[in-house]
């Protein structure tokens, strides 16, 4: 599983602490400490670099099978390496639907091929996301995908009979339902969040209302029956409170805030610009404060990007014809740095967690956001958080250009990403050579 190299990180600093060094050898942490070196081991240069667990993307599209010309599972995954990941789960809103132990299967296999992160195919609660039949989750689960995340992402599980029986069906082996919360009547045509600007721009809203009243009634739902439950994409101040009385009740319920959702807001929808045009949508700065609050707080359990690609076609258009969303592997850990790190409400410990280790808990990937001690699976990214760059969509590695940070320059950068010991990222760049399967 490993290649054979070995890779000495000197006077790296685990999650912002001490420095230190670590040794990478044989696909494990094999040594920790200051003394620690090798003669054997390609050295790198950690002065002033944060060493975290390898990133893990609870909620990514990655548009294959089917939409192969937005994105395939390989350059997706190659996007998810440079933006520092290890793991991503593949969303399973593909052509056909994830929603067979087949696809699943071919989806996992893909990932496998490629190479560069762990790939965690999400299994379709129902039958072509068409919200009429459960999809075949005990076969899902138990294929060689091993799927534990169950969601109809792009569409709200709505109705509440089959919202409740997925829950149920999925306690059997320990999955979960992650929720697209958007009550579809109170969202026909909608194009962007319902408000102040919403009416100045006469475009059609989306309420905050619409997300809150799925999660209400979901959380519900979990604990009458004792089941978890995952909100995707949570977006506004109210949900935040949702999720935290649900929480103060004890109920079983888990929250993710994309990387967009912490910094943009619906202002900049006053250029139509569609790159901009996301589900949920952008909304207030009230909201961008409340759900940055709830992250810091743990309220929010994680982030999650929500990488969206898509094709010129489907974005250079007219506003109201422009598919929904954004892609955002390659800038997640930077708006997550300059959001919470560098506004001092988080440390690297809190973003290590929030970015890995519950990510990893919440998908049951066991062997992805682990400690970093001696022992464990060498899924690590080192970060040099004082670096700046300014974001160019044609120079990543994704194949759509919907970056809503064009542009935009964004603190820290990927160094290396590591996966079981082999670096799929060094010096910021691909590995694209040893990319080679070794299983
Ligand atoms: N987020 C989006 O705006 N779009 C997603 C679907 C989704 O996450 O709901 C997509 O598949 O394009
Ligand atoms: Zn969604
Ligand atoms: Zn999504």
């Amino acid at each position: 599983m490993s290649t054979g190299r070995k890779y000495l990180l000197r006077d790296v600093a685990p999650y912002g602490g001490d420095r230190t060094t670590v040794l990478l050898a044989d696909g494990v942490v094999a040594a920790i400490g200051p003394e620690v070196s090798d003669d054997d081991a390609t050295v790198i240069d950690g002065r002033g670099l944060v060493l975290l667990p390898g990133l893990v993307d609870l909620h990514t599209h990655l548009r294959e099978p089917g939409r192969e010309d937005a994105e395939t599972i390989r350059t997706g995954t190659r996007a998810a390496a440079l933006g520092g990941f290890t793991a991503v789960h593949a969303m399973a809103n593909t052509t056909p639907t994830q929603d067979t132990a087949g696809v699943v299967e071919q989806v996992w296999r893909l990932g496998r091929d490629a190479g560069w992160v762990d790939v965690h195919p999400v299994g379709a609660v129902t039958v072509g996301l068409e919200g009429e039949r459960l999809a075949e989750l005990g076969a899902m689960a138990e294929s060689r995908a091993q799927v534990r995340v169950f969601s109809d992402d792009g569409k709200c599980v709505h109705d509440p009979v089959l919202m409740r029986r997925a829950l149920e069906y999925v306690k059997a082996f320990d999955g979960v339902v992650a929720q697209h919360a958007q009550e579809p009547r109170l969202t026909e045509n909608a194009q962007m969040h319902e408000g102040v600007v919403s009416a100045e721009l006469g475009l059609a809203g989306w309420p905050a209302v619409a997300e809150e009243a799925i999660i209400a009634r979901d959380v519900l739902l979990a604990e009458h029956v004792g089941s978890r439950l995952h909100v995707c994409h949570l977006s506004t101040a109210g949900s935040v409170e949702i999720i935290r009385w649900a929480k103060s009740r004890g109920i079983d319920v888990t929250a993710e805030v994309t990387p967009h959702h912490l910094i943009l807001t619906d202002e900049l929808a006053r250029g139509y610009d569609p790159t901009f045009k996301v589900n949920p949508p952008l909304r207030t700065q009230r909201d961008v404060e409340a759900v940055r609050a709830g992250l810091a707080d743990g309220t929010i359990d994680i982030v999650a990007t929500d990488h969206a690609p898509h094709t010129r076609e489907d974005k250079d258009c007219e506003w109201a014809a422009a598919a929904f969303g954004m892609t955002g592997l390659e800038t997640a850990l930077s708006v997550v740095q300059e959001t919470m790190v560098d506004t001092g409400r988080m440390t690297w410990t809190d973003v290590a967690r929030v970015l890995s280790e519950a990510p990893a808990r919440i998908g049951r990937v066991s062997d992805h956001g682990r400690p970093i001690a001696v022992g464990e699976p060498a899924n690590l990214v080192l970060v040099d958080p004082a670096a700046r760059r300014v974001i160019n969509p044609e120079e990543q590695a994704t194949k759509s250009g919907n970056s809503p940070f064009r542009g935009r320059d964004l603190s820290g950068c990927i160094v290396a990403t590591f996966l079981r010991g082999r670096a799929t990222v060094l010096d910021g760049t691909s590995c694209d050579e040893d990319v080679v399967v070794r299983w």
